[in-house]
């Protein structure tokens, strides 16, 4: 059977982020992709214009759909701008026996605010506990546990502090906004990974976040294990970052057709 995974999301109508980048991501893995609209974005390459939530209560009726007519191998959520709309995903979660995937998307690449700024302590509350794997990248991280990164070695303890304190099952921390090379880091609560890509010098790096919480959406769904996921996720993001596009008239999108043409697929 045709493996199926599922984005809660907002929309980015430029292509290069949001649900957008997560189909893309889902169709180019050989997953079935299926979506789930959290806010209707007004934004391209060069920031956010507008936005436009669905109310709490339609984010319900739109999950519902899904689960209760299709199968779901794996679930991904990138930005939850309301808290109420966080308790929202979190109840509809929690029926859905599945990985669960959190981008916890707050800002945009441009520096646009995405979600309330109350909704943390209800991330920490409901959501976090229910992952599978969360992703943030350091800005991201620095916001949940509250103290800055610098190191490496802060990137672990922040790793450690989301999985043992806060109740993820795992923890990737992104390195795409330090110097240097390319480095993650990944606990899974017992053991340690770092992923390393060398960076390569681009502007073109709208919708990195989203390509690769749901190229490892789509590997979990799969079935490969977590390191595996990450693994393969993490060479999928850095070509569709090598061969990122030079469109629009900001910070480009990523280039999904990258990873097969890399590959000669
Ligand atoms: N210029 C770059 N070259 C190679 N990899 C990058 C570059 N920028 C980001 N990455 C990688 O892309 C992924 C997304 O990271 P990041 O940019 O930190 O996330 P976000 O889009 O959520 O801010 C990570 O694996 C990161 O290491
Ligand atoms: C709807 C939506 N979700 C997420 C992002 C962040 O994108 P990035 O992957 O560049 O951090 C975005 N710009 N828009």
């Amino acid at each position: 059977m045709i493996s199926c995974a599922l984005t809660i999301a907002g929309t980015d109508p430029s292509g290069g982020a949001g649900i957008q980048a997560d189909l893309k991501t889902f169709q180019e893995l050989g997953v079935y992709g299926m979506s789930v609209v959290t806010s209707v974005v007004a934004q391209n390459t060069t920031g956010v214009q507008g936005v436009h939530h669905m109310p709490a209560s339609f984010l319900t009726e739109q999950v519902r759909s899904v689960r209760y007519d299709m199968p779901i191998h794996a679930v991904k959520s990138g930005m939850i701008p309301t808290v109420d709309m966080m308790r929202a995903v979190a109840d509809q979660v929690e029926h859905i026996d599945a990985p669960y995937v959190i981008d916890p998307v707050m800002v945009a690449q441009s520096g646009d605010e995405l979600i309330e700024e109350s909704a943390m302590e209800m991330w920490k509350e409901r959501l976090i506990p229910l992952a599978t794997i969360i992703t943030p990248n350091i800005p991201e991280a620095e916001k949940i546990i509250g103290t800055s990164i610098h190191s490496v070695e802060d990137m672990r303890e922040a790793a450690e502090h989301i999985c043992t304190v806060l109740g993820a099952s795992a923890a990737l921390i992104k390195g795409g906004h330090r110097d240097g090379e390319a480095l993650d880091v990944l606990y899974d609560g017992s053991e340690w990974e770092v992923f390393t890509a060398e960076r390569i010098d681009t502007a073109n790096t709208h919708g990195t976040g989203c390509t690769y919480s749901a190229a490892i959406t789509a590997c979990l769904s799969q079935g490969h294990s977590l390191f595996d996921s990450v693994r393969i996720s993490k060479e999928y993001v850095t070509a569709a970052i090598r061969e990122s596009f030079s469109l629009g008239h900001g910070s480009g999108p990523t280039n999904h057709f990258a990873w097969r043409k890399e590959r000669s697929i």
